[in-house]
């Protein structure tokens, strides 16, 4: 991913995305309901849909993994290779991410990648789930979260990796990192993030209760930038983008760089390592089994 300036932000690594596509539609491109001209059209895949505004320059991209954009494995590997089409066109200089499921802006880890999956599945997952994670913490375009449902764990791995959140005032819309209450552990790359974004001692708390902020603590702790009414989420969500691109393109992606790359280099540096531990931990028959009962108790929460 190079920068007007020859910069290079995140290795191209991944992955072999396009071999996970297949029979899905990505790359379809077709008219937006009521649209004409070029700035109208939308494209995207079965679970990421993009609509582009060439005019001005900014792209909403909507996942759309019913019921709630669980993170499968194909969900991210659309994601990656959405956020890399329109990296790589001149035209676009920003991305809203929202979601198209009602109530849910990303349940988070897919639990039925890493339930009862050999380890060599948990780790090609994995990687994946860091490969989305280092392309859209230093992604050269502004990334704005439009948060407009319930984003636990995984959903807010990817709202912490945008450069802006905006928040929905719903109280049934909580953010957090609740990975503790499922047995699991946050890995170092996204506690860093969450250091980050809300310093030290708040990450620390957060962390081990697992806490879910509805939206004013959300605000509070800084989680999130904006908590607006459900009905004004997109509309601030292009004013925050406005705000964004205001700034010479060059000077705030060497800034974004310059304020991330040490993070995302961590990553980098133990990448292998990371996997491994990740492979063995969830691959564990404790871990499996109090996943399960978790998986399960969502299920049965339905009825
Ligand atoms: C050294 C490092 C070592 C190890 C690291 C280990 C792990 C990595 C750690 C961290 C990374 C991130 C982890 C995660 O993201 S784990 C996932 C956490 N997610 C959650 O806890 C959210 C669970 N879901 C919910 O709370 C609700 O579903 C939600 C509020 C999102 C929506 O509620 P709603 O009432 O609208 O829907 P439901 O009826 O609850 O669900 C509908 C349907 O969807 C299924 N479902 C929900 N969430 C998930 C999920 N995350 N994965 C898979 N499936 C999910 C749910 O079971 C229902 O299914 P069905 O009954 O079959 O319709």
């Amino acid at each position: 991913m190079a920068l007007a300036s020859g910069v290079r932000f995140a290795p191209r690594a991944l992955l072999r995305p396009w071999a996970l596509l297949r029979g899905t539609t990505l790359g379809r491109t077709e008219p937006a309901a009521g649209g004409g001209g070029d700035g109208a059209r939308r494209f995207g895949s079965q679970r990421v849909l993009v609509e582009p505004d060439a005019a001005s320059g900014v792209a909403v991209m909507k996942l759309r993994n019913p019921p709630v954009n669980a993170l499968s494995l194909e969900l991210l590997t659309e994601l990656v290779i959405s956020l890399e089409k329109l990296e790589n066109d001149k035209t676009f200089r920003g991305i809203i991410l929202t979601s198209d499921c009602p109530r849910v802006f990303c349940a988070g880890l897919d639990l039925t990648e890493i339930c009862g999956r050999n380890p060599a599945h948990c780790a090609e997952y994995w990687k994946a789930m860091q490969e989305l994670w280092l392309r859209m913490y230093l992604s050269s375009l502004v990334l704005v979260a439009a948060i407009n449902g319930a984003c636990p764990a995984g959903g807010c791995i990817i709202a912490l990796s945008c450069d802006c959140r905006v928040l929905a005032d719903n109280p049934k819309y909580r953010i957090g990192l609740n990975e503790t209450l499922l047995g699991i552990i946050a890995p170092f790359w996204l506690k860093d993030t969450y250091v980050n974004t809300i310093g030290h001692r708040a990450s620390e708390q957060a962390l081990q209760l697992g806490s879910l902020f509805p939206p004013a603590e959300a605000l509070q702790v800084g989680l999130v930038d904006q908590v607006v009414p459900e009905d004004q989420v997109q509309s601030t969500a292009l004013s925050e983008m406005a705000r964004w691109l205001a700034v010479p393109d060059h000077a705030r992606q060497l800034t974004k760089n310059m304020m991330r790359k040490a993070t995302a280099d961590r990553l980098l540096r133990q990448r292998d390592a990371d996997t491994q531990n990740f492979v063995s931990f969830v691959c564990r028959d404790s871990i499996q089994k109090s996943l399960q009962a978790y998986l399960e108790k969502l299920r049965q929460r339905k009825g």
